[in-house]
């Protein structure tokens, strides 16, 4: 769906090659400043880097910004948001590039909302919010952009940390949610800190270090070797009835 030819920004990330692929959950864990939003900036068309990244074949710098946002949504960290704005009006902020709110989108915030927990935040003004509520909104926002009963366009589903911020249990809604995006066909990438949630969550797993791939694959790649070297961090492997956990070995020393 996505892919990276050589894809390189100057200091930040690169030279990558690889693809996100549709039906697929992609995460990408590494260490602060290793390259993981500079890939997804890449990816979204919102940093011109080296080599070529095209979008169901096409590259990316064909698309306008209008037709671009039809075939993939990002959420950006940090984003600073209107703080007058509502939570809903933020949330039919999605419908910008498919020419407005409309009823369809209407019924898709209904769907989301639950799952979210969004309907306590419709009426209030993001100022009012906390961290974790507006990042909710965000990443609902971000999802219904390419909610197939909204726009029929959505190919690829890309975040940047969105755990950050929430509880446990809107974590675990959240990457619930994208396993449906990628389920029903969209090629979804998503940056994460927790590791052992990425093993859980992930089809694919790109661990980034220094800006470079240092593995690629399943989840069974993440073995306390790669984490040591890439983290500097000692951990245990458990394993039980096929799950794995990834315990940091505070005895050895972190
Ligand atoms: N706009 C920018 N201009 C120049 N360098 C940048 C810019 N943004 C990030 N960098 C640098 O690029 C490198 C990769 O940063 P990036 O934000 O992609 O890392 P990250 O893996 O997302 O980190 P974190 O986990 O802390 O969010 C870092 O060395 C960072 O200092």
């Amino acid at each position: 769906m996505l892919a990276l030819e050589d894809f390189a920004l100057a200091g930040r990330v690169g030279p990558v090659s690889g693809e996100f692929r549709a039906g697929r959950l992609t995460l990408l864990i590494g260490p602060n400043g290793s390259g993981k939003s500079s890939l997804l900036a890449g990816a979204a068309g919102l940093a011109e880097g080296e080599g070529r990244v095209r979008l169901a074949g096409r590259d990316l710098d064909a698309f306008d910004l209008f037709e671009l946002s039809r075939h993939r949504a990002m959420l950006t960290q940090q984003v600073p948001l209107p703080q007058g704005l509502r939570g809903y009006e933020l949330l039919a902020l999605a419908a910008e590039p498919v020419g407005g709110v409309s009823e369809a989108l209407c019924r898709a915030i209904a769907a989301l909302a639950p799952e979210l927990g969004l309907e306590p935040l419709y009426d209030r003004p993001l100022a009012a919010l906390s961290g974790g509520e507006q990042q909710r909104l965000l990443i609902a926002k971000t999802v219904l952009q390419l909610d197939p009963k909204v726009n029929p366009d959505g190919a690829l589903l890309l975040l940047d940390e969105p755990l950050a911020g929430l509880d446990w249990r809107h974590q675990l809604a959240t990457l619930g949610l994208l396993r449906r995006c990628a389920d029903r066909g969209l090629a979804v990438v998503a940056s994460i800190h927790d590791i052992n949630l990425a093993c859980q969550f992930g089809d694919d797993i790109w661990c980034l270090h220094r800006g470079r791939l240092a593995a690629r694959g399943g989840p069974e790649v993440v073995t306390p070797e790669l984490i040591a070297e890439v983290f500097g961090v000692r951990v245990r492997l458990l394993e039980q009835d096929g799950a794995r956990l990834l315990l940091p070995d505070t005895e050895a020393g972190c």
